[in-house]
């Protein structure tokens, strides 16, 4: 036992002293791929999902500082409202503003479309960044699995209300926030909305997966109309997207030298919002700044066309 315990202590020390040595150069290596492009936004109008915390709200911050007008889009608006406070007095940009969304609600995302159609003139930039991951077992107001509800068919709704403006607004980007995740991910047909049986886990990779596939499809559809569609990896983001599961906030604290600030998880959604190299590329998948690899299930436009008329036909909407 004597051994053991000095053997334990021997490597703790070990591997406590390499870490702290290489510190610097594995933060280096885990904040990948910065945006490098200077490109202004003044004129332009950004809509960002989820702004108030993580990944959307520094996402925001650069694209505030690019002197876009942004509407940050939240379910609790006054926690968007100190974000937004905090930005504005950071980049100096006025033009900021938030609005009530819950991606929960089809009645709330009608809502905040109508308003804004009735706002704003134009829509640049969409960023459907809000998600939420691995929570327990719950329904949106509209009776839908809340991690496909608010990740995947909320996102679809909002971007199926906005479309005309966009387009009218072109050159115009959309950006759906997925993940890695969705290499885990398949799309449970017979029990889209686990009834049948529920993993938190599970359910999330299968949503993510539903982003990928769903800007596939988009981006097929909107071939010709100087609307593109991309998706999105930020890299593993100290973030408040851990909060339900207490076993994966752990790992997240316990390699937490190896996880991105929230701006450095913003990096890749700043890109595909602005790069000028990217203002014709559409249907890609995106992480640290590059196209990446997708999961052959993520290709395969078969299933991304029938999740399509899935989402289509729970949403009672036409979209053709
Ligand atoms: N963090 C990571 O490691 C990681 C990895 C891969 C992909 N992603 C993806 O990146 C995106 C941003 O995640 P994050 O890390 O920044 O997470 P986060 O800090 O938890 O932020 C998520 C945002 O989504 C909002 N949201 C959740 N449910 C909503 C609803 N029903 N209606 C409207 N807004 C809602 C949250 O609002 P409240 O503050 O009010 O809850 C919050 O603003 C997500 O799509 C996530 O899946 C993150």
């Amino acid at each position: 036992a004597r051994m053991c315990f000095w053997m334990f202590t021997g490597i703790s020390a070990l591997v406590g002293f390499l870490l702290s040595v290489l510190r610097p150069y594995i933060r280096r290596f885990a904040a990948g791929g910065v945006c490098k492009s200077n490109a202004r936004l003044d004129g332009k109008t950004v809509l960002i999902t989820g702004a108030n915390t993580g990944v959307g709200k520094e996402t925001m911050r650069d694209l505030a500082r690019r002197g876009a007008r942004v509407i940050a889009a939240c379910r609790d608006v006054s926690k968007g409202e100190a974000a937004v406070n905090e930005i504005r007095m950071d980049t100096g940009n006025e033009q900021i503003v938030v609005r009530k969304l819950d991606l929960a609600d089809t009645r709330s995302i009608r809502e905040f479309a109508d308003n804004l159609l009735r706002e704003e003139k134009a829509l640049h930039i969409l960023i459907n960044n809000a998600g939420v991951m691995m929570c327990p077992y719950s329904k949106t107001e509209d009776g839908f699995e809340m991690q496909l509800g608010v990740n995947h068919l909320g996102h679809f709704y909002l971007t199926y209300l906005l479309l005309n403006l966009l387009k009218h607004s072109a050159p115009a980007r959309i950006i759906n926030l997925s993940s890695l995740a969705h290499n885990l991910g398949w799309i449970k047909f017979a029990d889209l909305q686990s009834e049948k049986s529920y993993n938190s886990g599970i359910a999330y990779c299968q949503s993510k997966l539903a982003n990928v596939l769903f800007t596939r499809e988009l981006a097929r559809r909107l071939q010709g109309t100087k609307v593109t569609a991309n998706s999105v990896h930020p890299g593993t983001v100290h973030s408040e997207l851990t909060r339900h599961s207490f076993m994966v906030s752990l790992a997240w604290k316990i390699f937490s030298v190896f996880i991105k600030t929230p701006m450095e998880g913003a990096q890749t959604s700043i890109y595909c919002a602005v790069a000028e190299e990217l203002e014709s590329i559409s249907g890609k998948y995106f992480s640290d700044c590059s196209p990446a690899f997708v999961a052959p299930q993520g290709r395969n436009d078969e299933t991304a066309k029938r999740l399509w008329d899935i989402s289509c036909k729970l949403l009672a909407i036409k979209w053709d």
